[in-house]
């Protein structure tokens, strides 16, 4: 579960998001739009620890982890797939895979490098490459490859299907429905939107940093209410 109040960044002296309220129940899929420039990218490191929340509470997975560092979300099994990519270009597949649990100590690694490869097995034949050996949608596939592996709770994915082609398009989306269906409690933003359909029980629209239910959920919340 993802629970977050009140949620405030600034990156240096400059407030990026306020007032976040977002909420992610156990094993959903929910969706984040919104233009460039948003805040989805900032909400998402917030979230993964990177950028350090002024005000506010993050929970994830029950544990309150706001001012927690990032190695600490990972061991509790958080993953996060930045929107580009950051594979590191001299390691191999199988090492940049593995490299966010080999830092947090998880032990579990090997056997989840097998469970990721039985989800992306496309991946299989490309393990033993350099990073910089892939193209744009094989990186793409290594990147989503890595967040699986160690976010074994949450998934964090930043714009995974930003400059994606149409085939991987659906590949990417047949990989996420699966990792849904596991358990797993998925925050997946994008730009448009068309990329969410099916995909997600919830949406949340984000911009100029402030964070609202997506129209149709906000009446759907009053007609319930
Ligand atoms: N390092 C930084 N210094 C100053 N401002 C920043 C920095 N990083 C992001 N911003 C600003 O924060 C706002 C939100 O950026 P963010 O990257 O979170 O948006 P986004 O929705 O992810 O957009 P995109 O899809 O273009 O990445 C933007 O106005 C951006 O200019």
């Amino acid at each position: 579960m993802i629970e977050v109040e009140g949620l405030c960044v600034s990156i240096g002296s400059v407030s990026i998001l306020e007032g976040i309220a977002l909420r992610v129940e156990a094993g959903t899929t929910v969706g984040v739009v919104g233009h460039n420039g948003a805040g989805k990218t900032t909400l998402m490191r917030a979230l993964m620890g990177l950028l350090p929340a002024r005000a506010g509470t993050v929970r994830l997975c029950g544990a309150e982890v706001s001012r927690a560092a990032v190695q600490a979300r990972v061991r509790l099994g958080v993953g996060y797939m930045p929107e580009d990519r950051r594979l590191v270009p001299n390691l191999s597949v199988r090492d940049n895979i593995l490299l966010p649990m080999e830092v947090a100590r998880r032990a579990d690694a090997a056997a989840s490098l097998d469970r990721v490869l039985d989800w992306i097995p496309e991946l299989r034949p490309l393990v033993g490459r350099q990073g910089s050996q892939l193209s744009g949608g094989q990186q793409k596939l290594a990147a989503l490859a890595r967040a699986i592996c160690y976010g074994t709770r949450i998934l964090l994915l930043d714009e995974p299907f930003e400059g994606v082609a149409p085939a991987l398009v659906e590949r990417l989306g047949l990989v996420l429905r699966a990792v849904g269906g596991t358990g797993a409690t998925v925050l997946i933003t994008d730009s448009e939107g068309e990329n969410l359909r099916g995909l997600c029980a919830h949406r949340y629209e984000i911009e100029r940093g402030a964070l609202r239910p997506a129209p149709e959920e906000a009446a759907h919340a009053r007609a319930h209410a």
